[in-house]
């Protein structure tokens, strides 16, 4: 039969198998194994490795998932593979065949699969959804999401709640319009579609277009039917609220004088009544975005006592810098801090409003006629305080475990129109370091008071997902090759093994036969080699790659 909707609601609590991207439907990647834990991490080795092979390498993002002794993950070029949890032997591959034309903004990546009864689902970069049997990889069903040729794409990992797969998409650098897809999980057949602009219509259950507030208000003319707002993470659900949380892109075009106001509900959070898609609340991190800052980051619902008071909470890492918790249940601010060494576009966030201070000189000029308009020096870069890389949010210390960078970057805007599948930014620019030892920093962040308790530096920026284990532990990869370690209390580095490529996957962990397993994708890429500029050159002697490794403690 295999795993049913209850049974993903459960992946928290189940630690045999790894059933969902985040592990846990909340995706606050807390394992409760404690077997591999600070005193006896160092002695970890390697189980086995699996290589995904070809010519096809480039950035592997994918968290596997684990399930009845099988390990499936997704590869770079829209592939999905099942291995052998105990050997590593591969069981099946299957391969999208990929049109020409597709246009991933930063590389050819995807973040994972779902899997539900007898069906793995993953998205394409083509922009299809497909399902496939799990014991043989074969397409039970596969439908087209959106146009391609529109510049629209998918890399995140479904979300299954309720028989339901739920999607994002990719596509904001194109003048796409951001989406959140409800399918049926057995015939792949579209429930609700829900636009992230307001102003376009979707197809909602019980309301012909359910936007809320006014249509339109906050868009210029007709710059919303090309806003961006791309849910390309995908989202997080909380059974407490029966909500999901999507994240949501720039806005399009990058140049924000062509589109004065708010641009909702780009660089924001959604959330969203799976039963119904319509948006029961929205906090925009980002108001009028001009920085790419995004908003796409996953919102990790967590239970604490604040003033006294027990609060369902919810807590984001944006990429503009600042780390926010929110009441969960109704999308009001609690509070607002920075998480990197610095914002030069904001001196912190109201409280009362919700919105950010913005400084004065902080944002990219107008252009006027042909010419470029005034470049400014901003921080974090567009690549963000955090980008896609999944946070942990550990149960026993109460802490976030945040894989945040450092850097800055020249930003200016520049003229443009839009024009069916051609990236649409009006704004050009460079990365740059801000700081002589590091760029990438994995931060425990306190979300009660804000503080930082802990940080480890890395030279390289930081672009792995984080675990965190009852075994006191935290988990993340570097661009370096190392997969490491480290004691959850103090940040201090207890173990540490090199792939041979870059790791920008999530870890997971699980209990097999009595042992406890941890596992990781190592295989260079992502949008820093890409788009790093001045970043990028320092790392250009890190091989690419495309494996999955696997750990253990040592027998006996
Ligand atoms: O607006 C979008 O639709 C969109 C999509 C994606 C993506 O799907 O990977 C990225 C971004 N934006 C983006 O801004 C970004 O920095 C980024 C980094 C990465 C990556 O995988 O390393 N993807 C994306
Ligand atoms: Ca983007």
């Amino acid at each position: 039969a295999g795993p049913t909707s209850q049974d993903l609601l459960n992946d928290a609590n189940t630690p045999g198998d790894v059933l969902t991207y985040g592990m846990g439907p909340q995706a606050q990647r807390f394992s409760t194994l404690a077997k591999v834990n600070v005193d006896n991490v160092k002695n970890m080795v390697p189980a086995f490795a699996a290589s995904l092979g070809g010519e096809k390498q480039r950035g592997q993002e994918a968290q596997p998932l684990v399930y009845d002794g099988t390990i499936y993950v997704t590869g770079s070029y829209s592939r999905v593979f099942a291995f052998d949890a105990r050997t590593g032997e591969k069981k099946w591959e299957y391969s999208a065949r990929l049109p020409d034309g597709i246009m991933p903004c930063c590389d050819v990546v995807n973040r994972g699969a779902a899997i539900h009864g007898d069906k793995i689902i993953f998205a394409t970069l083509d922009a299809h959804l497909i399902a496939l049997n799990r014991h043989t990889g074969k397409v039970i069903w596969n439908k087209t999401t959106s146009d391609y040729q529109a510049g629209y794409s998918a890399t995140a990992a479904p979300l299954i709640v309720k028989d339901m797969v739920i999607t994002g998409n990719s596509g904001g650098e194109f003048g796409i319009i951001g989406e959140v897809q409800a399918r049926n999980v057995d015939t792949g057949e579209l429930i609700w579609s829900r636009p992230t602009i307001e102003g376009n219509m979707g197809t909602l259950k019980g309301q012909p277009n359910g936007m809320t507030g006014k249509l339109n208000a906050s868009w210029p003319g007709d710059m919303y039917k090309t806003g961006g707002g791309a849910t390309w993470l995908g989202g997080t659900y909380d059974p407490d609220t029966n909500l999901i949380f999507f994240g949501t892109g720039n806005p399009g075009p990058w140049n924000s004088h062509l589109r004065p106001g708010d641009n909702l509900y780009t660089s924001s959070t959604l959330a969203i009544d799976p039963d119904t898609g319509v948006i029961k609340w929205h906090y925009q991190t980002t108001p009028h975005d001009g920085w790419d800052f995004d908003g796409v980051n996953e919102f990790i619902p967590f239970d604490a006592t604040v003033n006294g008071k027990a609060m369902k909470l919810g807590a984001k890492a944006d990429r503009n810098g600042y780390f926010y918790v929110l009441d969960r249940t109704n999308g009001k601010l609690v509070n607002a801090s920075k998480f990197v060494m610095q914002t030069t576009w904001a001196n912190g966030i109201n409280l009362k409003t919700g919105r950010p201070n913005y400084t004065e000189d902080g944002r990219p000029g107008a252009p006027s006629g042909t010419e470029k308009g005034k470049v400014v020096f901003s921080s974090p870069s567009f690549l963000g305080g955090k980008n896609w890389m999944p946070m942990a949010y550990s149960k026993d210390t109460g802490l976030f475990y945040v894989p945040s960078n450092d850097w800055g970057m020249d930003i200016w805007n520049e003229p443009i129109a839009y024009k069916k599948g051609s990236a649409y930014l009006g704004a050009g620019f460079t990365i740059k370091p801000i700081a002589e030892d590091h760029i990438g920093a994995l931060r425990a962040m306190d979300p009660k008071t804000g503080k930082i308790v802990w940080e480890y530096k890395n030279k390289a920026p930081l672009w792995g997902g984080v675990l965190t284990t009852a075994g006191n532990l935290v988990f993340t990869g570097t661009p370096e090759g190392y997969l490491k370690a480290f004691n959850a209390k103090t940040g201090e580095e207890l173990w540490k093994f090199n792939t041979g490529s870059g790791v920008v996957g999530s870890p997971i962990t699980w209990e097999q036969d009595g042992e406890q397993y941890v596992a990781v994708m190592s295989g260079w890429g992502g949008a820093v080699p890409l788009w790093g500029g001045e970043v990028a050159k320092t790392f250009k002697e890190i091989s690419q790659g495309g494996s999955l490794w696997v750990f253990k403690l040592p027998k006996g």
